[in-house]
């Protein structure tokens, strides 16, 4: 399958120019012929030293370097090039099974690597994506709350928010797997959108997989694809969600609950960038990038044993991690006014927060963070009788003294209802409001923990 020949041309009809450094000659010229066949324009250099002085003469739109060098080494030169032509993609050529080498460079900073023997159709995928960047100066403005139509946006001008947006914009120009972390509802899937949207891969498909809905069984088939008469019922061969996804974005929601056969299965396929279909003989080479994310901590399902060490290496190359709702106050009154706009619909005129409203918002704790807004106001405007939410509309759960010292100063219920609301919220919190799987947790019943709900008035 050869979707990548030849090039497109950029707006201008400029001819693109590589920068190709390999001090091995065979190497270096089977790249550049393999390029210059793209309609690509190439110059090839042998040691840093002349790379450098090509970089200082030329515009490059891409430098492909390999990591050993006979002056420095591959991220020697990545680092030269990010801080001397910063926003300018550099991929790296790393020795056969060198995944030290391969995270070092993408945590460096580079666009994407190859691993030698270099796949000409793994190269001509990366050369396509790295030449639909927009230089740095084209790039979506990410200062302020974007407003295009039809795109989704993060909202927020904290200093906390405008700082994710930032590094999304810029770890949506690399190849580099992103790993999402946050608590629930605070944004994870929105911000795997918009690092997919704004790269060079925006045009081609986001696929994003729950995977902790997929029947184990299924798993294999569902993510890889399967060829006909692989099993009862396979009349025809079908793509799986990695060939869904070709020359885009996988993003592996709640990748911590995967089970562990498949965890071996994903990291094969991210290390080698090749699936083989259920029932296949050949493998095929596929162009995705993965950016994974789950609300739970995997540094302890690694050490748990729940969750393999050499994925989440492999996953968790850069970390993006979404504020939860409590640490932004400040763009609440900003979130609550855009959800309530959308939700009134264009011809309406959307409720008004009234000022208590929105300060019991701003000090409420939000275990389900944007979502569980969301969701508190829509149910707000079902109940709000004029044109102002009332606190009493918002139904927050009773506010709970934060800290020990001040718990401890109250009337003994109040303090042990204090601890048991904590104990449940967390519970709550940590299992996704399943409330089956909170009472487990808890060491009570359903009912158990149902009753306790109600009389704490939570429910
Ligand atoms: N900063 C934000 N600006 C606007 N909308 C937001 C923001 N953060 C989250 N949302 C919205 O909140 C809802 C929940 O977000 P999302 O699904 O991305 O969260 P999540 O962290 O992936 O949740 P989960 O952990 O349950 O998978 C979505 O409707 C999303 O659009």
């Amino acid at each position: 399958m050869n979707r990548t020949l030849p090039v497109s041309r950029n707006n201008e009809e400029q001819p693109r120019r590589v920068l190709v450094v390999d001090d091995e000659a065979d190497i270096r010229e089977l790249l550049v012929m393999t390029l210059q066949r793209m309609g690509l324009d190439v110059d090839a250099a042998a040691s840093t030293f002349e790379a450098e002085q090509y970089l200082h003469k030329n515009y490059y739109n891409l430098c492909l370097t390999d990591m050993r060098l006979p002056d420095g080494d591959g991220l020697g030169f990545l680092e030269y090039v990010t801080k001397n032509y910063p926003g300018k993609p550099v991929a790296v050529i790393t020795a056969y099974g060198s995944a030290e080498n391969a995270v070092a460079a993408l945590k460096a900073g580079a666009f994407d690597y190859l691993s030698k023997p270099v796949s000409l159709a793994q190269l001509r995928a990366l050369v396509n994506s790295a030449l639909k960047l927009p230089s740095s100066s084209q790039s979506r403005k990410i200062e302020e709350n974007q407003t295009a139509v039809g795109q989704p946006v993060l909202l927020g001008n904290s200093p906390l928010m405008l700082q994710t947006r930032q590094m999304i914009a810029k770890l949506a120009r690399s190849q580099a797997p992103i790993h999402i972390s946050g608590e629930s509802g605070s944004g994870k899937e929105l911000a795997a959108r918009l690092l997919h949207l704004d790269g060079p891969r925006g045009d081609a498909p986001f696929v994003a997989v729950n995977c902790g809905a997929i029947p184990e069984n299924l798993m294999e088939s569902e993510f890889f694809g399967y060829k006909k008469g692989a099993f009862t019922g396979a009349n025809q061969d079908k793509e799986g969600f990695f060939q869904a996804a070709a020359g885009g974005t996988l993003f592996l929601d709640e990748v911590a609950d995967l089970p562990l056969p498949m965890q071996v299965k994903l990291l094969r396929v991210i290390q080698e960038k090749m699936v083989r279909k259920v029932g296949a003989t050949q493998e095929e080479p596929v162009d995705v990038r993965i950016i994974s994310a789950t609300h739970q901590d995997l540094t302890l399902c690694v050490e748990s044993g729940k969750f393999r060490q050499d994925l989440f290496y492999r996953l968790n190359v850069i970390v993006l991690k979404m504020p939860a709702l409590r640490e932004i106050p400040d763009d609440i009154p900003l979130l609550a006014g855009e959800m309530l706009k959308k939700m009134a619909g264009l011809n309406t005129e959307p409720p008004k927060l009234s000022l208590a409203a929105l300060k019991d918002l701003q000090e409420y704790d939000f275990p389900g963070n944007v979502r569980e807004m969301e969701n508190i106001l829509e149910r707000a405007m079902a109940l709000t009788t004029g044109g102002e939410i009332c606190p009493e509309d918002l139904q927050l759960a009773a506010k709970q003294p934060k800290d020990m010292a001040q718990m401890k100063s109250l009337p003994l219920q109040e303090y042990l209802d204090a601890v048991e609301k904590e104990a449940i919220l967390e519970a709550l919190e940590k299992t996704r409001f399943n409330k089956t799987a909170a009472a487990k947790l808890l060491g009570i019943t359903f009912r158990a923990l149902r009753y306790r709900l109600e009389r704490l008035g939570m429910d």
